[in-house]
């Protein structure tokens, strides 16, 4: 169906509406409206197709291209009302109006003269010839307009088929767009891990110079140990040429080793040869010295001076006169002098020194490594100076006989390691008071002080039961028990007044001796003995505790003299039982051991009846001579 316009009031009417947007170039048309309606229609129609078809319109602007010379452009400018306007008029070129372009040849003379000269009523034959005109000028506008509305749906078609081209074209690109959005948004992505990469990169880069710097430290510090190395190469080469010259020394040097070796293999076999010897003639010595000996030693005056009643033979050393003077007991007569002369093996005067006592029983001292039982022992009354000749005072030369012969015994010991021989030493100290033993070593509490019994084994050994022996490994040791052993005494003193004097200490050291590589064994005791105060009281003098204690001494001082003489005599039966001391001492006396006896005497006048005894009982014991000893050898 033909959009063409329709010759209606209506359509007119609705343009006239419309015309409003655009009155300005509507005014003139509506004017002639008025006068001539008919010739508003092909704007009517002109205006229709614009307002219909405003998309398509929009959509060909930007890409319109005439169709055709005339007439398309005005279909193209269709939007616009003034442009078609233009258009209308330009669609007719042939005449200047429709009007002209309405009156075709031959009519224009009619019209004209119609229009210049009005009908006269009765000219009705002219009416119809005008009207005629009429009718021919608006049919030939009608086929014009048709023709033009068919080009314009040819136009139409094509700008149809050429929008859908371009809505393809638009959704070809749209697709694209979209398809670069989603790149777009891909690539953003790709933005963040480049970011990540570069700041990465950064990191590495930054890590990568803190190498290279490290790198360069490293360098120089190889370069340095070369240089180190290559010194330390060079004196090692030094050295290896050093050693192996010395390797050769020492080759020569383990060559004479050897041969040294070999001497000194030789050579021990010659000391211990001779070593044996030694103590075998050591041994011949004190036998023709006799098993017991007694030296006598003399206290100096408390107040200082000579003693008249004791003499000392300055060319003798071995005998000791007491003299008494006698007065007349008329009166008459002169005062008579008597003498008790006495001989012991060796007689120390008042001046003599604690160095040269202990010389003397030095030989006796290492009779006991040697493996022989030694004894010693001081017997005199009270303060004769017992305690100072077995122990001395503190400082060095007033060491008495113990703290001297304990460091001979750990000297030759070490010395008799050199050739072979190990010792191992065992220390006690025991006190005998009133009959009574007690641990002189004891460290516990005082009330569970145990008792102790003495026990003697099948071979002859004597032990004391709960007693404190303690294994020693040297002198320091020893002297140690020895101080303890002392402040133990000293504290049972302040409870008994001068309670020391009345009781005998005992020392004893254990010794044992191997010598491995020889097999040889040896063992012996070398026992000190301080003895209780000699001194004798008329029974009428003392009473109570102080007989008691008495009687236990003089039993016990006594009983050595028995058992002393018991020995000499070679008696079957010797009572060492008696008495606690000769008890504890068997080992030490008899037979197997060497006894020394030290009869300690003061000088005072006062002292004369106890010197005299001390004298007598020690000049007995002298008399004495205990069998051949023998060395505990194994
Ligand atoms: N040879 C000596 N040289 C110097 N002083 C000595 C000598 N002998 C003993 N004395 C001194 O005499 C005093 C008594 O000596 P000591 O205590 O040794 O006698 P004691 O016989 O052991 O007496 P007790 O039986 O009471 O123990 C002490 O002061 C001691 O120092």
């Amino acid at each position: 169906m033909s959009r063409l316009p329709v010759i209606s009031k209506k359509r007119v009417l609705t343009t006239s509406s419309s015309s409003s947007e655009n009155g300005q170039d509507l005014a003139p048309a509506q004017k002639k409206t008025r006068k001539d309606p008919e010739r508003v229609k092909p704007y009517a129609a002109s205006t229709i197709i614009g307002t219909r078809r405003p998309a398509v319109a929009a959509i060909k602007a930007p890409i319109s291209r005439p169709v055709r010379p005339t007439g398309a452009a005005t279909v193209a400018a269709g939007p616009s009302r003034g442009v078609l306007k233009q258009s209308i008029a330009s669609t007719a070129p042939r005449g200047s109006n429709i009007k002209a372009a309405a009156a075709p040849t031959g009519t224009t003379a009619v019209t004209g003269g119609a229009a210049g000269t009005k009908r006269q009523g009765w000219d009705l034959k002219g009416k119809v010839t005008d009207m005629e005109s009429k009718l021919r000028n608006y049919q030939t506008k009608v086929k014009s307009v048709n023709q033009e509305n068919k080009d314009l749906k040819s136009m139409m078609v094509k700008s149809q088929t050429r929008v859908t081209d371009l809505e393809t074209s638009v959704a070809v690109q749209r697709s694209q767009i979209s398809e670069y959005e989603e790149e777009l948004q891909a690539l953003s992505g790709v933005r963040e891990e480049l970011d990540k990469v570069s700041s990465e990169k950064s990191t590495i880069a930054k890590q990568l110079s803190n190498l290279e710097d490290k790198y360069k430290v490293m360098e120089t510090l190889r370069q340095s140990q070369e240089t180190e190395l290559h010194t330390l190469k060079m004196k090692l080469s030094m050295q290896e040429s050093t050693l192996s010259r010395l390797q050769l020394t020492l080759r020569d040097a383990e060559e004479e080793v050897r041969s040294l070796g070999e001497t000194v293999v030789q050579q021990k076999g010659e000391l211990h040869a001779g070593e044996m010897e030694r103590r075998q003639l050591h041994n011949s010595i004190q036998e023709l010295k006799g098993n017991i000996r007694v030296f006598c030693r003399v206290r100096p005056l408390t107040g200082g001076g000579l003693s008249q009643h004791l003499q000392l033979p300055a060319t003798d050393n071995k005998t000791i006169t007491l003299a008494k003077t006698q007065e007349s007991h008329t009166g008459k007569t002169a005062d008579t002098q008597k003498n008790y002369n006495f001989s012991f093996d060796r007689v120390f005067g008042p001046q003599a020194s604690q160095k040269e006592v202990f010389e003397e029983i030095s030989l006796l001292v290492q009779s006991a490594l040697d493996g022989y039982n030694v004894c010693c022992f001081a017997y005199g009354q009270t303060g004769s100076g017992k305690t100072f000749t077995m122990e001395g005072a503190e400082y060095d030369e007033a060491r008495g006989v113990i703290p001297r012969a304990v460091t001979q015994i750990f000297r030759a010991a070490e010395k008799l390691g050199a050739q072979g021989w190990e010792f191992t030493f065992t220390a006690s100290f025991v006190e005998i008071y009133n009959e009574t033993l007690r641990d002189l070593l004891y460290t516990g509490k005082a009330s569970k002080r145990p008792e102790h019994e003495i026990r003697k084994s099948i071979n002859n050994e004597v032990t004391i039961t709960s007693l404190t022996y303690e294994k020693v490994t040297n002198e320091d040791q020893v002297l140690g028990l020895i101080m303890m052993a002392n402040h133990n005494r000293s504290t049972a003193q302040t409870s008994q007044n001068d309670r020391s004097s009345r009781s005998h200490s005992v020392f004893q050291l254990d010794i044992e001796g191997a010598n491995v590589g020889r097999d040889v064994k040896c063992k012996s005791t070398l026992c000190l003995v301080d003895l209780a105060g000699s001194e004798r009281l008329l029974k009428s003098q003392s009473q109570g505790e102080r007989f008691k204690e008495m009687t236990a001494i003089n039993s016990s001082l006594s009983n050595l003299g028995i058992v002393i003489t018991a020995l000499a005599n070679k008696d079957i039966h010797v009572p060492y039982r008696n008495s606690k001391l000769t008890y504890l001492l068997q080992g030490c006396l008899g037979g197997n051991s060497k006894t020394l006896m030290f009869v300690n005497i003061s000088p005072e006048l006062d002292s004369f009846g106890e010197t005299l005894n001390s004298l007598r009982f020690a000049s007995k014991v002298n008399d004495c001579v205990i069998g051949t000893a023998s060395a505990n050898k194994k």
